[in-house]
């Protein structure tokens, strides 16, 4: 290994209650919120496909003229009572709020700079709103954090010039400060994920992005920090250059998950993936009907993969200018809370299984009960599982419902049976195991 300063501070996974607890909380849900929901995806008549946070690159919108959207920035049906609510009933157990997008604009009244909520008709703190009424809930809130910012004079895509250092060290300072003021202001918060860090600028600043992990340590001990701030002394990102992992979980999985058969070493780590609802739309975009839209249960199954992978899901929502949610997301949040309000204790605390994945679903795993997520019903009513070894199942269980027949077909083989009622939807079976050591083996392999 060659020696690093900045590269990863802890080897192996954090166990701390703090860190057990992102853990175990397994879902979560974006709120991608900023001037970008007012022009939702169009802009001077045209509207673009693109991603709806985008809107100023795609439409090449200068940012003084950009920031202008603050004018109207006043949503007047924001109610973070009815958003905690809504949050609640989906079953997520923790919320990250974008406080800060690459376009500038600060949902919290920063001193430092202009562009923020309180140079705005709405002028309160809404990320405070935010921050109390989901707490209030009992749901934790992490705050997403642009460290790219195009509204900043200073901010600079790469060092090439004498000039670009002094910028740049002037624009880590302001972002310092910032970070400062939301550590300071919103204690509770319970994690950092840092976004816009890819730039040449940055890579060539590892040092600051260790610094900035220990600052906010020191600041909120127990807080969590994602890998994607993280650089080290040669600019590798995520993973230090001896191959480590840098921050506290990796958070590489964004619209993409790994697969659960052939691509298994993310479960040597702490994850965390996040999805959009539309093939790629963070912020509110006027039209959804420029992309495919994913259903309830293809959401649900991407929750399902990552826990049972060792990762936790993020789910965004992309509020409307005026404050609300639009229908589309509130059904989604409705029928995913129904299906967790049955189901979610093999989501909560769970984490990678360990067994061989079949046809029918994913497994999941606490201690040692191990729950089977059945997504596809085979036509030979029987659900194949095979154990590791030293394993056998005692007892198989419904979620909600009836014990099923568990038949032992071969050496670590069993047929499952499926529930006698059709659910229609998506069912959990919980497995007792037992140690299999001593067992007498009455099977023979063939000699070939
Ligand atoms: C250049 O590719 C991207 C893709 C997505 C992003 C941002 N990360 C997501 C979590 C959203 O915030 C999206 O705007 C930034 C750059």
């Amino acid at each position: 290994e060659i020696s690093l300063k900045y590269g990863a501070e802890r080897l192996g996974k954090r166990q701390d209650a703090d860190m057990k607890r992102f853990r175990d909380n397994r879902l979560g849900a974006f709120i991608h919120w900023g001037l970008y929901a007012i022009p939702g995806g169009e802009w001077n008549g045209e509207m673009y496909g693109g991603a709806a946070e985008w809107l100023k690159a795609w439409a090449k919108v200068p940012a003084d003229e950009w920031l202008k959207l603050m004018e109207q920035w006043n949503p007047t049906r924001f109610n973070p009572k009815a958003w905690a609510k809504m949050a609640k009933k989906m079953g997520v157990k923790y919320v990250k709020i974008t406080t800060k997008h690459h376009e500038g604009f600060c949902l919290w009244p920063s001193k430092y700079t202009q562009y923020t909520v309180a140079q705005t008709p709405y002028k309160k703190d809404i990320l405070g709103e935010m921050v109390k009424a989901y707490n209030d809930e009992g749901i934790d809130v992490h705050f997403y954090f642009s460290v790219l910012d195009w509204s900043h004079p200073d901010y600079r895509y790469d060092i090439k010039s004498e000039e670009d250092e002094i910028a740049f060290a002037r624009f880590l300072e302001f972002t310092d400060n910032q970070l400062k003021e939301l550590a300071t202001r919103y204690p509770t918060v319970k994690d950092f994920w840092f976004d816009g860090t890819w730039d040449a600028s940055i890579k060539k600043n590892g040092w600051w992005t260790a610094h900035v992990e220990q600052m906010l340590k020191e600041m909120l001990p127990g807080v969590t920090v994602n890998s994607r701030l993280r650089a080290d002394d040669y600019g590798k990102r995520h993973f230090d250059s001896n191959g480590h992992l840098m921050g506290d979980y990796e958070s590489a999985y964004e619209r993409r998950l790994s697969d659960p058969v052939k691509d298994l070493k993310v479960t040597r780590w702490d994850w965390e993936a996040c999805m959009t609802v539309p093939e790629n739309q963070w912020g509110y975009h006027k039209d959804w009907s420029l992309s495919y839209v994913k259903t309830p249960l293809e959401v649900l199954e991407r929750i399902v993969h990552a826990v049972s992978m060792g990762g936790n899901m993020v789910v965004n929502f992309g509020p409307q200018p005026d404050g609300d949610f639009r229908s589309e997301e509130k059904e989604l949040a409705d029928a995913v809370g129904r299906w967790m309000s049955v189901n979610g204790e093999c989501i909560y605390g769970c984490d990678y299984a360990g067994w061989d994945k079949q046809a029918w679903g994913y497994y999941t795993r606490k201690g040692k009960e191990v729950y089977m997520v059945v997504f596809n019903s085979p036509y030979s009513r029987h659900l194949v599982v095979k154990t590791p070894k030293d394993v056998k199942i005692t007892k198989a269980v419904v979620l909600n419902g009836k014990e099923v027949g568990v038949k032992e077909t071969a050496r670590n083989e069993y047929n499952v049976d499926m529930p006698a009622k059709d659910s229609g939807a998506p069912f959990v079976i919980k497995l007792q195991i037992e140690d299999n050591t001593n067992a007498a083996d009455k099977y023979r392999e063939a000699l070939t």
